[in-house]
């Protein structure tokens, strides 16, 4: 059968996991380790897709959750999926609604068969079964689709870890059994098992016997502690497959980048960028700067002089502190352009650190101008 989703590992990094690789998708080919925006209603927020394009996004992210509730996947469907929906011709890949519907739903009622709740918006009943995400996750077309799976929360009992565990490994090869377009859409298993490490290798075995085109590490940036975070994905991408991707969901900023990339990470996601921006915080070289602050009502100078992004070529701080202080929308279009531009050339640096053999260094580095010292 052809497979929709391909890797190629180029090269590994001798002095860490950090690898680099090459993703190709019925979409494009995506260079990792990777930065994939996010755009959870069908849109990264404030960004048009010509934008994402000249800045050098390849692949974006969508939510399964909130599409389900609005518009619905049978309008995005007849629209094309959500490439003719979104006009985008970039890769998608959609989550399961698994992590949403514990993090944003209501009224939630878990059983091996699946998760009843009620939306968020207006308290409607609702239901996910791995039968019926994979329906959605189908119509919406995107060329890599997660598994349903049961994200715990953080802290959570050996036990209840456990069940969940087992039930996501179920759910996973219900999954894949009902998958109706494996030839155009690569179906990732993910990987759970809490802070137990003996639990996240099972999980990691158990989904590995049920082969899929790339594993996602899960339950991860749930409200742990980092150091916490970085240790189970330590233990965790040793027993995954070394020729397939690995995706860390839902991580993270710029320290977790380096954290994850270095402990074996191919695939990121996450709303920081673009989050923090409709405050009118931005990303710079050396670390967050807050244009709210009076600090910037006179500076003239880009938000980062070492950004080459259209926003940092053309606008100056003091104009888009004003901008964000007189909540004008241009402000957070900037913000978000920028944030955006900033992560995505963030990863292209790991990348060609990895292939001139100086991640570490370049970590060092980045670290001691962004203001994470390592000494
Ligand atoms: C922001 N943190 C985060 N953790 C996540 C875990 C999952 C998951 N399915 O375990 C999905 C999205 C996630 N986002």
């Amino acid at each position: 059968m052809a497979q929709p989703i391909r890797f190629e590992l180029l090269r590994r990094d001798g002095h860490s996991q950090a690898r680099r690789g090459r993703l190709t998708t019925p979409h494009g080919v995506i260079e990792t380790p990777v930065f994939m925006p996010v755009g959870t209603q069908a849109t990264v927020k404030t960004m048009a897709p010509w934008e994402l394009k000249e800045i050098g996004a390849g692949i974006i992210l969508s939510n399964t959750y909130h599409l389900h509730l609005r518009p619905g996947e049978q309008l995005i469907d007849r629209a094309g999926g959500l490439h003719g929906f979104m006009n985008w011709d970039g890769a998608v890949l959609t989550d399961s609604g698994g992590f949403q519907v514990f993090s944003l739903a209501d009224l939630r009622k878990i059983t091996d068969d699946g998760v009843s709740f009620r939306s968020h918006l207006d308290g409607s009943s609702h239901s996910f079964t791995p039968e019926s995400v994979m329906a959605i996750e189908n119509a919406l077309g995107a060329d890599i689709i997660m598994a349903f799976d049961e994200c715990p929360p953080y802290p959570a009992t050996r036990a209840y870890v456990e069940t969940s565990l087992r039930r996501t490994v179920d759910w996973a090869q219900r999954c894949k059994a009902s998958h109706q377009r494996p030839e155009e859409q690569g179906l990732f298993g993910i990987v759970q098992g809490g802070e137990f490490l003996d639990l996240r290798k099972e999980a990691a075995l158990r989904l590995i016997d049920l082969d899929f085109p790339g594993y996602a590490i899960g339950g991860l940036s749930v409200g742990e502690p980092k150091p916490l975070m970085y240790d189970i994905l330590a233990y965790t991408t040793p027993w995954l497959p070394v020729d397939k991707p690995r995706y860390l969901m839902g991580v993270g900023s710029p320290d977790d980048l380096f954290e994850g990339v270095e402990r074996g990470v191919d695939m990121f996601d996450c709303v920081l960028p673009t989050r923090i921006a409709r405050n009118g915080t931005v990303l710079t070289s050396e670390g967050k700067r807050v244009m709210k602050n009076a600090r910037y009502s006179d500076d003239f100078l880009p938000l980062d002089p070492d950004c080459d992004c259209r926003v940092c070529k053309t606008f100056s701080r003091a104009y888009i502190r004003h901008l964000i202080k007189a909540d004008e929308v241009l402000g957070i279009r900037l913000t978000s352009y920028h944030n955006v531009y900033f992560m995505l050339d963030l990863m292209k640096r790991i990348r060609q650190s990895i292939e001139a053999d100086r991640f570490l260094g370049y970590k060092q580095e980045f670290y001691e101008r962004y203001g994470y010292n390592e000494k």
